[in-house]
């Protein structure tokens, strides 16, 4: 399995790279491309854990070599927030980093599967579907918005307040990935909650992206967690590919266009991405009413990402 990381010598793909290197399965190759200078010192620092997984850096002018053979592409690379800025206030600069590093994809390793992390994700992950679309190697079956953060954060906080071990609890979140539009399934966790905890906590998980850009002051946005949630979204699909299909992650990914054109579901992963887009299930009426009043938004912000690509 070779999986390459976009964006590896920033703050998330720093993260995310270690933990892929200490968990991939032995034989994986890691690629680790950036226009940072730092990378190939990234790798080379990488490259002395003991593990049987290889790594290489890859500077800008080298990323057909970092794509070519990839099964699995995950793309950090962009600008992240910072306090007084709404995650759409990157699309300016983000969008066309991400369209730039798909058509590099689509060029070099059009069967891999692609997981964005770039913000705005609701947008960013449309702005990819046009540009694979346009180069004619689009496969709904391969491309996801990362929305695992979202899970890890409900897993933690609910926890917290029902005084259990995080690795027990599993919350569902669908929707997309920004403010309101981050729908946790409080309903669907087996745990029971009054109407203001399930408010607090909903409004917690949605905010919980601004808690960690406003506690960094300036500094950045989510970078461990989020390394932890991208390992965790990959280690699944690796998984998956080389033939559990048992995989279930909640992923933002292209659906029937009931909610809206992406939203994320969980999702049964196999040999070639997706496997079964399986449905949310029952909502409370508290989560059916924040779901009406959040789709219009997502719907917008996908739209704004079709456009882009002309
Ligand atoms: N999906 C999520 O849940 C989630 C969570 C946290 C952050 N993010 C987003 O992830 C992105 C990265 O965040 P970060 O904290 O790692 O930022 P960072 O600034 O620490 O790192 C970004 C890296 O991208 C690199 N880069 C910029 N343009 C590039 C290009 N064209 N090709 C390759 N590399 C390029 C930079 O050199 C830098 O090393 C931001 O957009 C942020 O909003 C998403
Ligand atoms: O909040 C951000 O800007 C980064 C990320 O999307 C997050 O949820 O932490």
């Amino acid at each position: 399995m070779k999986v390459a990381v976009l964006g590896a010598a920033g703050g998330i793909g720093q993260a995310l790279s270690l933990l892929l290197k200490t968990q991939l399965p032995a034989g994986s190759e890691l690629a680790l491309y950036d226009v940072a200078p730092v990378v190939p010192g990234v790798a080379v620092d990488l490259s002395h854990i003991p593990t049987a997984v290889s790594v290489a850096g890859y500077g800008k002018d080298d990323l057909a070599s970092a794509l070519v053979g990839a099964d699995i592409v995950l793309i950090p690379a962009g600008v992240p927030r910072k306090p007084g800025m709404d995650r759409s206030d990157l699309f300016n600069i983000n969008a066309g980093i991400v369209a730039n590093l798909v058509e590099a994809i689509a060029d070099n390793c059009p069967k891999a599967c692609v997981g964005i992390i770039t913000n705005p994700v609701n947008t960013t992950v449309a702005i990819a579907k046009k540009v694979l679309e346009k180069k004619g190697v689009y496969d709904k079956n391969k491309l996801f918005g990362v929305t695992t953060l979202d899970v890890i954060r409900a897993e933690t906080f609910v926890a917290e307040i029902h005084g259990k071990n995080p690795a027990e609890v599993t919350v569902p979140v669908i929707g997309g990935h920004s403010g309101t539009t981050i729908l946790p399934l409080l309903s669907q966790t087996g745990l029971s909650f009054s109407d203001e905890q399930i408010e607090a906590l909903t409004k917690r998980i949605q905010n919980a992206g601004t808690e960690v850009v406003e506690a960094k002051a300036g500094g950045g946005s989510a970078t461990l967690s989020m390394g932890q949630a991208a390992a965790r979204f990959c280690l699944s699909l690796v998984k998956a590919m080389e033939g559990d299909n048992s995989v279930v992650e909640c992923t933002y990914v292209e659906t029937d266009g009931k909610d809206a054109l992406f939203f994320a579901h969980p999702v049964r992963l196999g040999k070639n991405g997706i496997e079964e887009i399986l449905p949310y299930g029952e909502l409370s009426a508290y989560e059916e009413k924040a779901k009406a009043d959040m789709l219009g938004g997502l719907k917008a912000d996908i739209q704004a990402g079709l456009d882009f690509v002309k």
